[in-house]
């Protein structure tokens, strides 16, 4: 079993540059809780709402640590094993929740991914698909961005065959306010080597991502 870990990823990073290169752009550094806080409160009475009642009393500082949450991606450890078996077909796992914060307006969009891989002399953790998800789910993003990151993460730290990357989603900005089309959601894909160049198993990947009827 070969273990290395991703946590030094989720630190501070103080310049860019020394991100890992599968890091992308966008990972949050250490929060400053009162300074959010603070900002919140500014905010939020700047918008013209009253905090001088109890129920309200306390909320910038809950503004401020929710908005922190959904920006900090728990560590994990990342775990391969020999692919002793020679496995050569898809691993997919399909219908893992999403929840990320897009970067325009700060307001969630949610939905579900489904990942997989054509496996080549190393295969993953199975719940390394979810949580490597989250991992990058947990900043600021675009769903563009956040399809292509988990695929790249991917195809870097297993050096697979092929990799698959399937995101749909509601984007709160879009379905709530703004534009206001409920009901809309967005899908974006990232696939990688055999999934992307070979047309019989981009399809196979395709249709086991179709919702179920
Ligand atoms: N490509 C992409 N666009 C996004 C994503 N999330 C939100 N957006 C879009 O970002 C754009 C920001 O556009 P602006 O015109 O600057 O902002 P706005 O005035 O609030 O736009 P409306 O949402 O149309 O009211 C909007 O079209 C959003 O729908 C995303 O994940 N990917
Ligand atoms: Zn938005």
């Amino acid at each position: 079993m070969n273990r290395s870990t991703a946590q030094a990823e989720a630190q501070p990073h103080p310049h860019h540059r020394d991100r890992p290169a599968w890091t992308g752009t966008g990972a949050v550094t250490s929060p400053d809780l009162g300074r959010a806080t603070a900002g919140a409160r500014i905010l939020l009475e700047a918008l013209g709402v009253d905090l001088d009642n109890e129920s309200l009393a306390r909320t910038p500082e809950r503004m401020a640590a929710s908005l922190a949450e959904l920006m900090s991606p728990r560590p994990f450890q990342m775990t391969t094993f020999a692919n002793d078996g020679g496995y050569d077909e898809l691993i997919l796992a399909r219908s893992i929740p999403l929840r990320s914060l897009c970067e325009h307006h700060m307001l969630p969009f949610v939905g579900v991914a489904h990942i997989g891989y054509l496996p080549g002399a190393r295969i993953l953790g199975l719940s390394k698909l979810a949580r490597v998800l989250e991992h990058f789910a947990s900043r600021p993003q675009v769903q563009e961005r956040l399809t292509t990151q988990v695929a790249g993460w991917l195809s870097a730290q297993l050096s697979p065959v092929g990799v698959g990357v399937v995101v749909e989603a509601e984007h709160l900005c879009m379905t709530l306010r703004g534009v206001q089309v409920p009901g809309t959601t967005t899908i974006t894909s990232s696939l990688l080597g055999t999934l992307r160049d070979d047309p019989r198993s981009r399809s196979e990947f395709l249709a086991l991502t179709r919702p179920v009827a």
